[in-house]
């Protein structure tokens, strides 16, 4: 099949016949395996719901989505949770960390679950750290971060298991624009060093610039994608803010 992500014609609709939502509609694309895709759109054009539905934590009403050749629409309810943690890497705007354990064991719990030797399970914190420049704090707890700290220490749990997809909904939403910067760079980083590939919903063109591809979003369809190809990141931001505008979108905010 060739593509690490394949979404095959889902359709994702909310409610029941009186009241009814089409947040996807037909929806298709696919990503390649080291492939860093942002993803925008306004607000309601389904970005979470797809997001939702990749991860099964969301069921779709029609269509397929195929990660690293396994239909995610055909897993068992009792193998989800599994699938989820070999397979999927997450970072959410509000970098949802375990705040009664250090960084070191909020990066190393997947590792433990999964059965990870203790030596091994060292080594990959270690270089997951190193890359993400983490490695002097993880001795510490969230409530002793920053939050751009915190979103990094998130990142290093979403990669440290080397999941097949990492998914990123918002990730600097709640930084400011120097902590976003650098999170941005940090996932530039990921994607180059460890190959990690990723998929991030983002309201910000800035941050989808630092991306190799946008895919923008609207009424739960593809309105059209931009390739980053070799273009500096200025001038693929600008492209971007283009495509934000002709969408109706404020320069700043797609939603
Ligand atoms: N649980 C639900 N029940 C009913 N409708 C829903 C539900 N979740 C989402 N929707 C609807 O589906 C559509 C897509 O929503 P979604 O949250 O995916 O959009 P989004 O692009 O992520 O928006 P935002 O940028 O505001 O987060 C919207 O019209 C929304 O109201």
């Amino acid at each position: 099949m060739g593509h690490l992500l394949w979404v095959k014609d889902i359709e994702k609709i909310y409610g029941s016949s009186r009241n009814v939502t089409k947040a996807l509609n037909g929806l298709s694309f696919c990503v390649d395996s080291g492939e860093f895709v942002g993803i925008m759109g306004p607000s309601g054009s389904g970005k979470t719901t797809l997001l939702n539905c990749i991860s099964a934590i969301d069921t779709v009403t029609t269509g397929h989505i195929y990660i690293d050749g396994t239909d995610v629409t055909q897993i068992k309810p009792g193998d989800i949770a599994r699938f989820r943690r070999e397979q999927l890497g997450f970072v959410f705007q509000e970098f949802s960390l375990i705040d009664s354990l250090t960084a070191y064991e909020n990066i190393s719990l997947a590792l433990t679950i999964n059965g990870v030797p203790y030596q091994e399970l060292r080594v990959l914190v270690a270089q997951v750290a190193d890359a993400l420049e983490i490695s002097g704090i993880l001795g510490k707890y969230p409530g002793e971060l920053s939050g751009g700290q915190k979103q990094r220490v998130a990142a290093a749990r979403a990669i440290v298991t080397q999941p097949a997809l990492v998914l990123a909904d918002e990730p600097t939403g709640a930084l400011d624009s120097r902590a976003a910067r650098r999170m941005l760079e940090s996932f530039s980083d990921m994607n180059k060093r460890f190959r990690t590939t990723l998929l991030m919903v983002t309201h910000d063109a800035a941050a989808a610039s630092y991306c190799s591809r946008i895919l923008f979003l609207r009424d739960g369809g593809i309105f059209t994608e931009l390739r980053r190809g070799s273009l500096a990141r200025g001038a693929f931001f600008k492209k971007a803010l283009d495509v934000v505008s002709l969408m109706g979108g404020d320069a700043e905010d797609a939603g």
